[in-house]
């Protein structure tokens, strides 16, 4: 087991990178600590599969370093490494047994025989294949064979990490919750470092404790699922986290807050305060549809809207509505009634209303 540090990182595919825009990971400092159970999680062409061969030396970062529980690694082959690497597509022997596959890797670091056979029996009795161990792998299902995939990198007992790239794609989705289950309970069994790429959140939170939101070559967020809903430190971490995202609305200044075209929202004192030292005119608020509040009368503190569609989804409706032009989605228990065309009044507690400037979120200070 290994801690892994990414020290001022950056990689560019390009031999002669000219601006940001060229590198598929923009300088990163990042640390996965000893034992922890990770997801990486962003969408096509973030950079999450260069992050992953970098740490298991498939590729050699262009800039920065990568450390092992403190020594550097960038020197060091993909086999020295001691870093097990499972792909989306499965990566076995076909005309092996499901027993030679798992063996493999032991028998290549000359492990003694009868070690080699009862690790290779609890590991297939761990992923529930055991009574498979005598076939030949071609007669494997898809996710048979990417089980054993997974075995072949939690058979070696000196291993650093397991690396996990989007593993359950080739997966039947009802086999899917299983497996993502078997691999939380083999974290919590062998206690080993594991990242796990996917571009789906809710793959990403069953899995991990902490998952890292990458978005353009960068982390923009690393935190505990309730960390990512409840406070988005970025606009693309609270739009890629929940059903719907957050309802994000382009603003600008004014006197107690924000508005956008004749709405005034008012803002907490510090938020104001802080706006005012800011000369970025990329100003947004988001709300998340969850902590929006609708009510059939007007007080003070609420905006007259409509009420512009209303998706019902068994146990919450979605209810779309419209400030001054501007559309929010808005989460109501099923018991929410209302008629598409008529009025409602909308409220943003404070607690909830976030304010982000270039992108990010504009923090309280401490
Ligand atoms: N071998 C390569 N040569 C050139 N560019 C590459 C190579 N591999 C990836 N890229 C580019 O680097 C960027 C990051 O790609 P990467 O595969 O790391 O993203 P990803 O988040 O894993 O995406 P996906 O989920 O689609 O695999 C993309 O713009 C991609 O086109």
């Amino acid at each position: 087991m290994a801690e892994i540090q990414l020290k001022s990182l950056a990689h560019s595919y390009s031999d002669k990178p000219g601006g940001p825009e060229d590198y598929a990971i923009r300088q990163l400092d990042h640390v996965w600590h000893e034992g922890g159970a990770y997801a990486l999680l962003g969408p096509s062409g973030c950079g999450k599969s260069t992050m992953l061969n970098i740490i298991s030396g498939l590729v050699q970062p262009s800039e920065g370093e990568v450390l092992f529980d403190g020594k550097r690694v960038n020197e060091l082959s993909p086999r020295d490494r001691n870093i097990a690497q499972v792909f989306q597509f499965p990566v076995v022997y076909d005309s092996m047994t499901v027993f030679d596959n798992l063996a493999f890797p032991l028998k290549n670091n000359k492990i003694p025989k009868s070690r080699i056979k009862a690790r290779v029996q609890e590991i297939a009795e761990v992923l529930e294949i055991e009574d498979k161990l005598y076939k030949k792998a071609k007669n494997l299902t898809a996710d048979e064979k990417q089980k054993v995939s997974m075995g072949r990198g939690l058979v070696r007992e000196d291993v650093s990490a397991i690396l996990f790239d989007e593993p359950l794609t080739v997966i039947d989705p009802q086999l899917k919750w299983k497996l993502r289950r078997k691999l939380k309970q083999i974290h919590e069994q062998f206690d080993i470092t594991m990242v796990y790429v996917t571009h789906d959140q809710l793959e990403a939170s069953t899995f991990a404790d902490k998952i890292a939101v990458m978005y353009g070559g960068q982390i923009v967020q690393f935190g505990t699922p309730t960390e990512l809903f409840e406070q988005p430190n970025h606009t693309f971490v609270g739009y890629f986290i929940g059903s719907p995202g957050m309802n994000l609305v382009e603003v600008e200044r004014s006197a107690a807050g924000v508005r956008f075209r004749s709405t005034q929202v008012d803002l907490a004192p510090w938020q104001v305060e802080l706006l005012k030292r800011l000369t970025s005119k990329n100003i947004k608020i988001g709300i998340r549809p969850e902590f929006i509040q609708l009510s059939p009368t007007a007080s003070d503190d609420t905006y007259e809207a409509e009420i512009l569609d209303m998706e019902d989804l068994g146990t919450y409706k979605i209810i779309t509505v419209q400030l001054d032009q501007q559309e929010m989605k808005v989460r109501m228990n099923e018991e929410f009634e209302g008629a598409i065309g008529s009025r409602t009044n909308l409220s943003f507690p404070q607690q909830w209303l976030k304010l982000y400037v270039d992108e990010f979120l504009v923090q309280e200070p401490q």
